[in-house]
């Protein structure tokens, strides 16, 4: 990176944390590792230090408080104080990391590595990740790692996100990541196929005892007679969960000359209808199959729905292979089944407990196990470490990602359109609830959004989180992101309704306006309540910059930088002067300022935007001007 160029970012780094705090030092470092990833502007929602888009993008620069959070987030210091972090500490940070629990192939590695500090520990105890995990942040697993609630609070709010490096998400507690605000993403795609094919290996490897007569000959054996098969061609095959790889079985058992039948309650017919499968009941599916290959995924609905009960209705002899997860089959039941031979065979790639302890089913004559190798083909392990990769880099830079778990997904190009209203929704939320006075609770929320635009097109969800963090973050030790900020809003008893009002602006452009209102609470600043004694703020983006438009029922126009000072007073002459003038004695930069007015000669506010927080003796001397009926310092 050119000297000049880490100059420069240095003091645009410095100007953002200077814009909410006084910087405590104004000297640079030499040597920083910033990132040199070209990306275009990414919600900071997950971001963090290094993140800070290079170059300083005019849109990175429409998110200062966003990015500034952030950085200060993840600066190690779990304080979000007033001050300044020092630089060093933060461009130490600038590189996230990245712990990796279970093997990942080699592509998805090098890809990590080009981006992040990566720690690959494998097999590390339950202790062992949770005394490491505070320091990631991002882990990356694939089944064998529990990550359940005490990794989160191990973390202590510094993990972001969680790849899991393929499809099953069983083993990582989605309630407590949501909790925590840690996004969830998985790899979904890359080892359909190697899962297929495995379940037709164990399919055609049990109907043909190929696993019993191998160990038999190693043993020194020639059974010819013992392991006679059965065949596959004219045989009903029921496939239970008709999604990837459930439908990839389909396929090559249609090949294979099987009749093939389906139960998914969620898959559309006509995907079926067009592989040649005949969607039906599960007790239709059970009752009439040959062979039941299950490939649902692991759900409070799905766990041990293979019982005693529907064992019993299965046709004697049926063949069951297991390549999706142990805990959908009651393997007590499964072990009954087959020693009274209603279940012939089982071939099971899964189990309860992985590695199984002890099982009688590993080995039991009639069953053949593999330890869940569906996923372990080459190429799948390739496929997925990639896949993974790029969704956990993509979070971390803030992308919402097409594989997030736990978090609703926004397509790139909404939220480049919404960008620089994300940011004004932010700031309405953090101004609205600094107008409250202390001691009153906020309960109820309502946000207008102003739009030409069709309900359906315009997804306020991220707005909606946005403003949720606006108003949360200032009272409370909560982080707020697009992933929790629904789920601590319930927490903490706050409603937050939306409506949507039909602008005769140009559609073009997604919002006119965003209204912000806190009903049934005092305000500190009395003007800003509404006709309806509601606290009300309104705000537009103008210039591709948030612009505060209105407080209560004054028309003010002021860009939503730095600080703010809304002051009521009489409508009368040399107001901007005086005030101004005190300001100026006391070195505070007015940045921007804006008069509104109910009636002239009557009462007018003053929105003035300040580069500095004025010190109290300023503030006291603004009140102790005559004319000045009222006025509020507001940090943006
Ligand atoms: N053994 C392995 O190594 C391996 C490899 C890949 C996938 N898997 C497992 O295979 C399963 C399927 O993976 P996928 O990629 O096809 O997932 P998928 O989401 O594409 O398909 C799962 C299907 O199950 C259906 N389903 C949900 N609840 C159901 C229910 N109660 N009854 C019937 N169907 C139901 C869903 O509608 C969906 O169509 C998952 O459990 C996954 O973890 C295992
Ligand atoms: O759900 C999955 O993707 C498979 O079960 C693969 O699991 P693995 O990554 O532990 O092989």
């Amino acid at each position: 990176m050119k000297k000049e160029e880490t100059r420069l970012k240095i003091l645009l780094i410095s100007a953002m944390i200077a814009s909410t705090a006084p910087s405590s030092s104004s000297s640079s470092k030499s040597v920083i590792n910033l990132p040199t990833y070209a990306t275009p502007f990414k919600s900071s929602f997950l971001s963090s230090s290094f993140s800070i888009p290079p170059r300083f993008s005019p849109s990175a620069l429409q998110f200062p408080s966003l990015i500034i959070k952030n950085v200060l987030k993840t600066a190690d210091s779990p304080n979000l104080s007033s001050t300044a972090p020092n630089l060093d500490s933060l461009f130490a940070n600038s590189k996230p990391t990245i712990l990796v629990s279970e093997k990942l192939g080699d592509a998805g590695l090098d890809l990590l590595k080009s981006f992040a500090n990566v720690d690959c520990s494998y097999n590390l105890s339950p202790e062992d990740l949770c005394s490491k995990i505070s320091m990631c942040d991002a882990l990356i697993v694939r089944s064998g790692t529990k990550v359940n609630r005490q990794v989160f609070e191990a973390a202590k709010g510094r993990l972001k996100v969680v790849g899991r490096a393929g499809v099953g998400i069983d083993n990582v507690d989605l309630q407590a990541a949501t909790e925590f605000g840690c996004l969830v993403v998985n790899a979904p795609t890359a080892n359909t196929i190697a899962a297929a094919e495995h379940a037709i290996a164990l399919l055609s490897a049990m109907a043909r005892n190929v696993a019993q007569a191998d160990a038999s000959m190693k043993a020194g054996k020639w059974q010819r007679s013992k392991y006679v098969g059965v065949s596959m061609v004219g045989k009903t095959l029921a496939i239970m969960g008709f999604g990837k790889v459930g439908s990839e079985v389909a396929r090559r058992a249609k090949g294979l000359g099987m009749h093939v039948v389906a139960h998914d309650p969620y898959a559309p017919a006509d995907r079926a209808r067009a592989i040649g499968v005949e969607l039906i009941s599960f007790d239709q599916a059970i009752s009439t199959a040959d062979f039941i290959s299950l490939h649902m995924p692991l759900t409070p609905t799905t766990s041990k729905v293979f019982n005693d009960e529907t064992f019993s209705k299965m046709k004697k002899g049926v063949r069951i292979i297991n390549v999706a997860r142990g805990g959908v089959i009651d393997e007590d039941a499964l072990l009954k089944a087959l020693d009274s031979g209603v279940v012939a065979q089982a071939a099971l790639d899964v189990f309860t407990e992985e590695p199984p302890k002890d099982s009688k089913l590993v080995h039991h004559e009639n069953v053949t196990a593999t330890p869940h190798l569906g996923a372990s083909t080459k190429e799948a392990q390739e496929g997925v470490a990639v896949e993974i990769a790029e969704a956990v880099v993509g979070a971390l830079q803030g992308e919402l990602s097409a594989t997030a778990v736990n978090a609703p997904m926004v397509p790139p190009e909404v939220l480049s359109e919404l960008a620089p209203y994300v940011a004004l929704a932010e700031k309405l939320g953090r101004l609205a609830v600094q107008l409250v006075a202390g001691g009153s609770g906020i309960k109820s929320v309502k946000v207008v959004y102003r739009s030409a635009r069709d309900p359906d097109d315009l997804d306020t969800r991220l707005l909606r989180a946005m403003i949720t963090k606006g108003i949360i973050e200032p009272i409370s030790d909560s982080i707020i992101n697009l992933v929790n900020a629904d789920f601590i809003a319930k927490q903490k008893g706050l409603r937050i309704s939306e409506e949507r009002v039909f602008a005769n602006s140009s559609p073009g452009c997604p919002l006119d306006s965003i209204t912000v209102q806190i009903s049934n609470v005092k305000s500190k600043f009395a003007s800003a309540l509404s006709d309806n004694d509601e606290i009300s703020v309104e705000g537009r983006v103008k210039y591709g910059m948030p612009h505060l438009t209105r407080v209560g029922s004054f028309g003010v126009d002021v860009s939503l930088e730095g600080n703010l000072i809304l002051c009521r007073q009489v409508d009368q002459p040399g107001m901007i002067g005086m005030v101004g003038g005190i300001l100026g004695e006391n070195n505070v930069n007015v940045s921007f300022m804006s008069v509104g007015r109910t009636f002239r000669g009557k009462k007018a506010i003053m929105a003035i935007g300040v580069d500095e927080e004025p010190d109290k003796n300023t503030l006291k001397k603004i009140g102790d001007v005559p004319a000045v009926e009222e006025f509020v310092f507001l940090g943006l």
